[in-house]
């Protein structure tokens, strides 16, 4: 980074903004903030131009329409790609992880391709993945479990030129036992909260590739409290 202010990029949230992902960007601008570390949002709207200037581009959900369309405008305006390929960190929910992957197919058949910045590869499951989720994630990813809930059709297969976000506790994630993809700064997962909001330690771990170092440490007890009682509920409810 060479600015003194983190530029976070909110793709598409006229469009990719399901179950109040946007959220993200704002809980990454915060925990700068509250480190004295400045950070702006630009939104990207739908036929504005992508640009590949900014640290870090956060995709939200969508339903498939929005997805399809998605792909398609962010294929033409290749912003993302060419930020990716200087070390910008990408950061996608749910419709954003399948659409950073190589292709999706959507529930009407139709195979749509992706930006191909994950090997991943989604096709549509038998019925649709709707509650809570836990995640345990190796020490590379902070191994702080994480929780989100989920609610998407698609089943993602992630390839060898990527590997998991970890393995799913509660819940279906990618469908096969495992959960999200991530290969070098380009980090994409099925959970919504927004998963930052619930999980401050995959917020500070993105903040950390964008700063080049882990940020300070930022004790919240609340949230901690709070991400304990999610946890304890998600896998009672998992037992069940
Ligand atoms: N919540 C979402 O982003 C849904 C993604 C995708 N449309 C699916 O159903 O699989």
């Amino acid at each position: 980074m060479t600015e003194s202010a983190i530029r976070l990029g909110l793709v598409l949230p006229d469009i990719l903004g399901t179950y109040s992902d946007g959220g993200n960007a704002e809980v990454l601008r915060l925990r700068a903030r509250w480190r004295g570390i400045a950070a702006t949002i630009t939104e990207i709207g739908y036929h504005e131009p992508v640009p590949s200037s900014l640290d870090l581009y956060l995709l939200g959900g969508g339903e498939d329409e929005a997805q399809a369309l998605a792909a398609a405008q962010l294929r033409a305006h290749p912003g993302i790609q060419r930020a990716a390929a200087r070390g910008a960190v990408v950061f996608g929910v749910c419709a954003g992880l399948q659409l950073l992957g190589a292709d999706f197919t959507t529930s009407d058949g139709v195979r749509h391709r992706g930006l191909g910045l994950l090997d991943a590869v989604t096709s549509p499951g038998r019925q649709r993945a709707v509650g809570e989720v836990v995640v345990e994630v190796g020490a590379e990813l902070g191994a702080e479990p994480l929780t989100g809930f989920e609610n998407h059709l698609g089943r993602t297969r992630v390839g060898p030129g990527a590997r998991p976000l970890g393995r799913v506790r509660a819940g279906t994630g990618n469908g096969d036992g495992t959960e999200g993809a991530v290969t070098g700064r380009v980090l994409a997962t099925y959970l919504h909260g927004p998963v930052l909001a619930r999980n401050p330690a995959l917020a500070d771990l993105l903040l950390g590739w964008v700063l080049g170092a882990p940020p300070a440490a930022l004790p919240l007890p609340e949230v901690g409290r709070l991400r304990e009682e999610r946890l304890q509920a998600a896998r009672r409810g998992a037992r069940r």
